[in-house]
């Protein structure tokens, strides 16, 4: 049936058919298309990139281009990334130069190198395959310096997790992280029933926005990535229990240790960091290092 959906719109677009049999949705890319015009048209208006002919504009995981079509049209040189082979002749033959289609896996994409090559911070769009999506958020919370904004779907839940406050069931090393480095926010819900094949959760549509001048935080990343890790390995400890395999035999900061992770602002893991591991300011060019992606972060 996913075929015959798939080739009725592209034959309504006058574009080649899909080859019958080839194309089924494969469930390990996290293939869920988006069926709903309506849907795709508000996930492109949030994204507002006002670089040269979209030259900035990177679609994360293309597809049979339900967002591209779209795209296309109002950035004219935009990038997209697509990591199923059977999917790159047929959008390179729909979206000709100069979109440029990259054959290849979103996490392996160097965003650093990209943001120079097109002079500027780059515009993240992209409805995201579920198996990853923390993975790609924390790759880009890596290249924070060189996006400037990403419009998302994902899971309802991973985006409860993004926008959730302490004390809150969903806090965790996600909000915590992506807090600290942008502002999410949750545009709005999309049924199921907006994709095909229709997947089993709710989706959301999140903006996320990399602010221009963030502070510096005045620790180094990875520590903090150490510390959150830490603390909410055992998220249900207070920190100067949790925090022993870290502290050395010193004594926990007095202002936190008889707290829960869950119950620190997110600022407050940068103090905690830093009374732990002394001040010690990220550096300004660290940008694309791999910090956030190279972890298994627990919650
Ligand atoms: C949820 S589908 C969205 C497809 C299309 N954008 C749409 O909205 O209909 C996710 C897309 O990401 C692609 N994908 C999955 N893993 C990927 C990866 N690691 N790198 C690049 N693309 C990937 C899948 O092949 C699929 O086309």
């Amino acid at each position: 049936r996913s075929l015959v959906r798939c080739a009725a719109t592209d034959t309504e677009r006058g574009a080649p058919k899909l080859p019958k049999g080839q194309f089924r949705p494969k469930q390990s890319l996290g293939q869920n298309y988006l069926q709903d015009p309506n849907y795709a048209a508000r996930i492109v208006d949030a994204l507002q990139c006002d670089s040269e002919r979209g030259k900035r504009v990177v679609e994360l995981g293309p597809g049979l281009g339900a967002l591209t079509k779209l795209l296309s049209r109002e950035y004219p040189e935009m990038v997209a990334v697509e990591l199923d082979e059977r999917a790159i002749p047929l959008l390179r033959e729909r979206y000709p130069e100069p979109i440029t289609i990259l054959e290849g896996d979103v996490l392996a994409v160097d965003y650093s190198a990209l943001s120079a090559a097109r002079g500027g911070k780059l515009s993240i769009i992209g409805n995201l395959p579920y198996y990853i999506t923390s993975q790609i958020l924390f790759c880009l919370c890596d290249h924070h310096a060189s996006v400037k904004k990403a419009v998302v779907t994902m899971q309802w839940e991973v985006a409860q997790r993004l926008v959730a406050k302490p004390r809150t069931r969903d806090y965790g090393i996600l909000s915590v992280v992506f807090q600290l480095y942008a502002s999410p926010k949750i545009t709005c819900k999309i049924p199921n029933t907006a994709f095909y094949p229709v997947p089993k959760v709710t989706s959301a549509l999140v903006t996320v926005d990399f602010p221009e001048d963030r502070e510096l935080f005045p620790v180094q990343p990875a520590k903090l990535r150490t510390v959150l890790n830490t603390a909410f390995r055992q998220r249900r400890k207070m920190l100067r229990q949790s925090l022993k395999s870290i502290l050395n035999g010193k004594p926990c900061p007095e202002e936190f240790a008889t707290k829960r992770p869950e119950e620190l602002k997110p600022e407050e893991f940068l103090e905690l960091t830093a009374l732990i591991f002394g001040r010690d300011p990220e550096t300004p060019d660290s940008s694309g290092e791999a910090v956030w992606r190279t972890q298994k972060l627990r919650e």
